[in-house]
């Protein structure tokens, strides 16, 4: 009976064993895994909320061991930033963004291409550290004083998040994961690509607006010096073509590609890259008065009007139009227009100039489910960079300004 015991014992300590060593299998891969598992988004039009499939639940659980894969950032004695951190702290953190965007979007769609591209340029600039949501004070002028931050929107959102998350959680949730969580949830609704994401990323005591006048990508640069600003941050060529996907929602000050349609690299030309019907339509859409008009810097605030009139008459005059003309749908309507010559930025257009980053135009514009593959997984990277988690940075209680 005895020999039956330890035998028993002994079977049970093996099984164990594989348990955890195919648990630890499961979170090394479950990335990627979440992106085969589940490929497509939710779908926003059938569902009040976006959580994806009953299946999430199971993959949920496979992550209740979220403490055992940790992603380790740049400074070695901090803590590093995981799945669920709030899970003790603010249980509901992820849900309330969730609802917040979710209603705002149905409200106003323009709200997802807003936050996702706010979460970029905080990105870009010393890492996702809320670092853009900080206002001027007198020693620190902000990083939205920048030229190519000036028509950043959707700054009253966050604070909205912000201030519904300081009513459950005081000075728990950073800015910082409030960008990430809202940009992933608005590249969902936008019927994009659902993907997880880490928290516990803490808040910048200050802004790093020099920075992002120099480093923010400027559109009518050309695609050398974009993939060398990329490479900076660790992304390759592939993944700028993916990431340029973003473009496939939200809208365009005509500003940013006027010197295409008229004068293009000082001449009296057009981008000869140009298809001619698109190149007559957007010359209709952005006419010299309209381009006069939208030369200045944005005097409306960061969220108004911009944010309410997106899709109507007062849109085209204030000269924006729909970065992805062709079409709304998220993804490769993007890379065949590229295809086409019909990318409205330069910096778009460009991709189609060098082999590599053409080929990726190509492999995106067939396969669907790759994109959103690649687009999840980079979008996951993006929200990783150089993140400070404790004890640098700090929760700001108010998002424009420093604890
Ligand atoms: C070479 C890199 C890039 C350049 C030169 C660039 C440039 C621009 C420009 C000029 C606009 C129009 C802004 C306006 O008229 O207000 C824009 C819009 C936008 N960008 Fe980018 N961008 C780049 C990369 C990215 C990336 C990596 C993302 C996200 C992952 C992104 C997301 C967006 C979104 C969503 C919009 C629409 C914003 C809205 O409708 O409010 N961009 N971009
Ligand atoms: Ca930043």
């Amino acid at each position: 009976m005895a020999y039956c015991r330890i035998i028993l014992h002994l079977l049970l300590a093996i099984l164990m064993v594989y348990v955890s060593y195919l648990r630890q299998m499961l979170i090394l891969e479950q990335r990627v895994e979440f992106l085969e598992i589940f490929p497509s988004s939710p779908s926003p039009s059938n569902s009040s909320s976006l959580d994806p499939d009953p299946r999430w639940w199971i993959y949920q659980f496979l992550l209740s061991a979220k403490h055992e894969e940790k992603l380790e950032t740049g400074n070695s004695s901090s803590r590093p930033i995981e799945y669920d951190f709030y899970h003790d702290s603010c249980p509901k953190a992820e849900q309330i963004v969730r609802a917040i965007v979710e209603d705002l979007y149905r409200a106003r769609p323009e709200v997802a291409p807003a936050l996702l591209r706010l979460l970029f340029h905080d990105c870009f600039i010393q890492g996702c550290d809320a670092s853009v949501l900080l206002d001027s004070t007198e020693g620190m002028t902000s990083e939205k004083d920048s030229p190519l931050n000036e028509s950043l929107r959707g700054f009253g959102l966050i604070d909205q998040i912000k201030s519904k998350l300081e009513g459950h959680c005081p000075g728990v949730v950073s800015c910082a994961d409030i960008l990430v969580l809202a940009a992933r949830d608005s590249v969902a609704l936008s019927g994009g690509p659902f993907y997880p994401v880490y928290t516990g990323r803490r808040d910048s005591t200050v802004a790093f607006s020099d920075r992002a006048t120099a480093e923010l990508p400027n559109p009518y640069d050309h695609l050398p010096v974009h993939l060398a600003s990329f490479a900076s941050r660790g992304f390759d060529g592939r993944e700028i073509v993916t990431l340029l996907g973003a473009h496939s929602i939200g809208v365009i000050d005509c500003k940013f590609f006027e010197k295409r349609l008229y004068h293009f690299d000082g001449s009296n030309k057009p981008d000869p890259s140009l298809d001619l019907g698109f190149l007559d339509l957007m010359r209709t859409r952005c006419n010299n008065s309209n381009i006069e008009s939208s030369q200045g810097p944005e005097t409306s605030s960061p969220d108004s009007p911009s944010l309410t009139t997106v899709h109507n008459s007062s849109t085209e005059e204030r000269g924006l139009v729909p970065m992805n003309y062709e079409g709304s749908a998220f993804g490769t309507q993007y890379y065949h227009s590229l295809l086409q010559g019909k990318g409205i930025l330069y910096a778009d257009q460009q991709l189609m100039a060098m082999e590599e980053t053409g080929n990726w135009v190509r492999a995106y514009a067939l396969d669907a489910s790759l994109f959103r593959r690649d687009f999840a997984l980079a979008m996951m990277k993006l929200s990783d960079l150089q993140v400070l988690t404790a004890p640098m940075g700090q929760i700001r209680l108010t998002c424009s300004k420093v604890a």
